[in-house]
């Protein structure tokens, strides 16, 4: 098995039978003998065709007579990392791309080596002539077809942004996430662990704004490390600390998540307490409390208690007992797509409008936990602002015991960029960070 036969079975997966890339990845790389050096090719090529896949699917189309539904998984797959490897990647001989796919093409999709062979090679011959639609006449299609987002979404972010920070924004989703860690001060001062990621080779650089966040560079194997088998660190994006930042929790304060499979932020409020107090950590899926169990128990945050609990019903036995409740609520994840790519290609409008009444239904259920003067964060990791600020002005229109707290204000010192309103937006192109939205309101009386 190779690097390119492994990233067709994955495409595959994710392809017909839906899977997450992440996940698919990690079962294809999980167990099987593959270098090290396959191991990152291999995940290179598969990010790289889902990042890219409707211009690759142009190209395709512009050489191929046969029409895109008509070309089974398999082969469709192996001519977009054919044309992957010739179009984005210096370091691969165009030939070599040819080559590999046909080969592959004579054991996954017998009949249509010829086929495969026929338009790479079209393709190495006309690789810059490539036709796109006029960027003035058809801005959507070219911006969809550029950057690889479906023509829907590019329409949904040109309604709230500019031409220019669209485009920034869709460059942006087809980048790699730099490598962001949380230090597990409950098991090491950031000090030490600094120096013992020094020690094994690696780059760190501690974040400004938020002092247990690292960015670490040159990382080989993240599942060996063992900083990170021993939860001295636990991976999150910097987006996603801040949001147990702002949730502020203090020692020995009861704290409510109704969303939080696999346990991000609620063993980040655990750390933030020093492990006083309680986490309630729900979720509506029983196999994602395992990962929150497992997560809970390598970073050693004894307090996380975890409960299967569905946020659309509501507990009479929590009405107004906690000091402050999380709802990270289940959204589009607009603001994932660097690290999911395949949400540009499986959400429609539709989910987007449906999420939306399931976020308010959670977060009106969710504040009810609150005690008089408590708090209640609201946040997601999507930039429609439909599921964002839409979800809270639809809450505070009927819920008047609650007030925005002014977070662009009070949290100044630890959000990244330009000083914010109310409410908080992260994007990937201004920030770096994912794109997380976060609101916070305070119960009056
Ligand atoms: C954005 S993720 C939470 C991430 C988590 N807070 C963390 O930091 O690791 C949203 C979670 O909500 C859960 N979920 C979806 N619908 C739900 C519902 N009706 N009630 C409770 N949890 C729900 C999903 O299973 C998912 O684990």
């Amino acid at each position: 098995m190779n690097a390119r036969e492994g990233a067709l079975r994955v495409l595959y997966d994710v392809e017909v039978n839906k899977a997450y890339s992440n996940l698919a990845l990690n079962k294809e790389l999980d167990g099987k003998e593959y270098s090290q050096l396959d191991k990152g090719f291999m995940t290179e090529l598969v990010y790289g065709v889902l990042e890219n896949a409707i211009y690759i699917d142009h190209v395709i189309q512009q050489f191929s007579s046969i029409k895109l539904k008509k070309i089974n998984a398999n082969t469709l797959n192996l001519l977009r990392l054919g044309i992957y490897q010739i179009q984005f990647l210096d370091k691969i001989p165009p030939s070599a791309a040819v080559n590999e796919s046909v080969n592959l093409a004579k054991i996954y999709s017998k009949k249509s080596s010829g086929f495969v062979n026929a338009i790479l090679r079209n393709v190495i011959r006309n690789k810059d002539n490539i036709k796109m639609p006029d960027v003035k006449k058809e801005p959507v299609k070219y911006l969809s077809i550029t950057y690889s987002h479906p023509e829907w979404m590019v329409q949904q972010f040109l309604k709230h942004f500019s031409m220019e920070f669209t485009e920034e924004l869709l460059k942006a989703n087809n980048t790699t996430p730099e490598l962001n860690v949380r230090v597990n001060t409950l098991k090491i001062s950031i000090e030490d662990c600094i120096k013992a990621l020094e020690k094994e080779g690696l780059k760190v650089t501690q974040n400004p704004h938020i002092a247990e966040a690292l960015t670490i560079k040159g990382v080989h194997n993240l599942v060996e490390m063992e900083l990170l088998r021993k939860g001295y660190i636990y991976i999150q994006d910097f987006g996603s600390m801040l949001i147990a930042r702002i949730v502020e929790p203090k020692e020995g304060d009861f704290v409510i998540d109704v969303c939080s499979a696999p346990g991000g932020k609620a063993t980040h409020m655990a750390q933030l307490m020093k492990n006083e107090g309680k986490v309630l950590a729900r979720d509506i899926h029983p196999h994602k409390l395992k990962l929150i169990k497992r997560n809970a128990k390598r970073l050693e945050t004894s307090i996380v208690e975890t409960q299967n609990f569905n946020g659309k019903d509501i507990d009479g036995n929590l009405l107004g007992m906690a000091d402050k409740v999380l709802v990270d609520a289940p959204c589009s994840g607009l603001g994932i797509i660097r690290r999911k790519p395949e949400i540009k290609y499986n959400k429609t409008p539709d989910d987007i409008n449906e999420i939306t009444e399931i976020q308010l239904e959670i977060l009106r259920n969710a504040s009810k936990y609150v005690k008089p003067k408590g708090f209640i964060v609201y946040s997601t990791c999507t930039i429609e602002p439909s599921e964002n600020q839409g979800v809270v002005e639809k809450f505070l229109k009927d819920n008047t015991n609650f007030q925005l707290v002014n977070i662009g204000e009070e949290y100044k010192d630890i959000i990244p960029g330009e000083t914010q309103g109310e409410m908080i937006q992260l994007y990937p192109n201004v920030h770096g960070t994912d794109g997380f939205f976060i609101a916070k309101l305070q119960r009056k009386k």
